[in-house]
């Protein structure tokens, strides 16, 4: 099973335990494939060294002086989960050609499209009994690294081993009415998902979850959830499809 971290669900120590704990659970009983991202360490970082970065569409415009800077953050911060996971290894994109990608429009920079995923390594490392924690930096054309939304990434790792995939944030699932108080869908289909998008009641970060979701689905993916990391066994049951809101074809 693929599991994507974010930084969002890294925020407080609480969830990053919670978190630690589901994963440490859920590899008892199947293997776990960790994409992770890390927006709010990468901003950290870029604000540091002075450099501001905006966002387009959800994804971060990303000049080549900031790709060093995303590349350093998730880099460091895949050896930290790793080290907190044990068996793990943290590497990105780049290792390997794990995630090979071309850029997605001039005008964003550096931002990565991913056109293939070096499942061979994956699985060897998952035959090793060792857990992949994977950062979302993918190698570029020119041989030079890209920034991949680190859903989208998921996404794709989803979809080129066949596993499913479970999105982990700061919320138990998508919400009908967001971000007016309302119900959480356990299960969207593709056309309730581009409404939503359309009538604005899916935005901000929660759009490339569903879309990296249904990518998933259509590359062959079992089931795609998006669930908060918070609940004791939250993964086994988004993996039935008992948590958070699962996207349907
Ligand atoms: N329909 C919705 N239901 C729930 N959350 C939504 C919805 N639309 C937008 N969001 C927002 O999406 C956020 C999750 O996306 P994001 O901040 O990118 O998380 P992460 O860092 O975990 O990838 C939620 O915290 C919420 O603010
Ligand atoms: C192109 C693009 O936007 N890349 C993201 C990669 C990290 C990410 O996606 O992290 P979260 O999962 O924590 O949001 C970024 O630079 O923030």
């Amino acid at each position: 099973m693929i599991v994507k971290y974010g930084g969002n669900a890294m925020k407080s120590l609480d969830l990053r335990r919670a978190v630690a704990r589901e994963l440490a659970a859920l590899r008892g009983e199947t293997p776990v494939v960790v994409v992770h991202g890390g927006g709010p360490v990468i901003e950290r970082e870029l604000a540091a060294r002075g450099l501001e970065s905006e966002f387009v569409g959800g994804l971060r415009v990303t000049t080549p002086q900031a790709m060093d800077v995303v590349e350093m953050a998730l880099g460091q911060l895949g050896k930290q989960l790793a080290q907190d996971l044990g068996a793990a290894v943290g590497l990105t994109g780049r290792d390997c050609a794990l995630l090979r990608a071309e850029v997605l429009d001039p005008r964003l920079g550096r931002v990565g499209r991913v056109t293939g995923v070096n499942a061979g390594l994956l699985r060897t490392l998952l035959g090793a009994g060792l857990t992949p924690v994977v950062g979302c930096v993918a190698v570029g054309e020119d041989g030079e690294a890209l920034n991949v939304n680190a859903d989208t990434a998921a996404g794709a790792v989803a979809g080129a081993l066949g596993e499913g995939v479970v999105f982990l944030t700061d919320v138990d699932g998508v919400y009908r009415a967001y971000p007016d108080p309302g119900s959480r869908a356990t299960q969207l289909t593709r056309a309730e998902v581009e409404e939503g998008i359309a009538a604005g009641w899916i935005a901000g970060g929660m759009i490339p979850k569903v879309r990296a979701a249904l990518d998933a689905l259509d590359r062959g993916a079992p089931f795609a959830t998006i669930a908060s990391g918070m609940t004791a066994g939250v993964l086994a049951q988004a993996a039935r499809g008992e948590a958070g809101t699962r996207i349907v074809p």
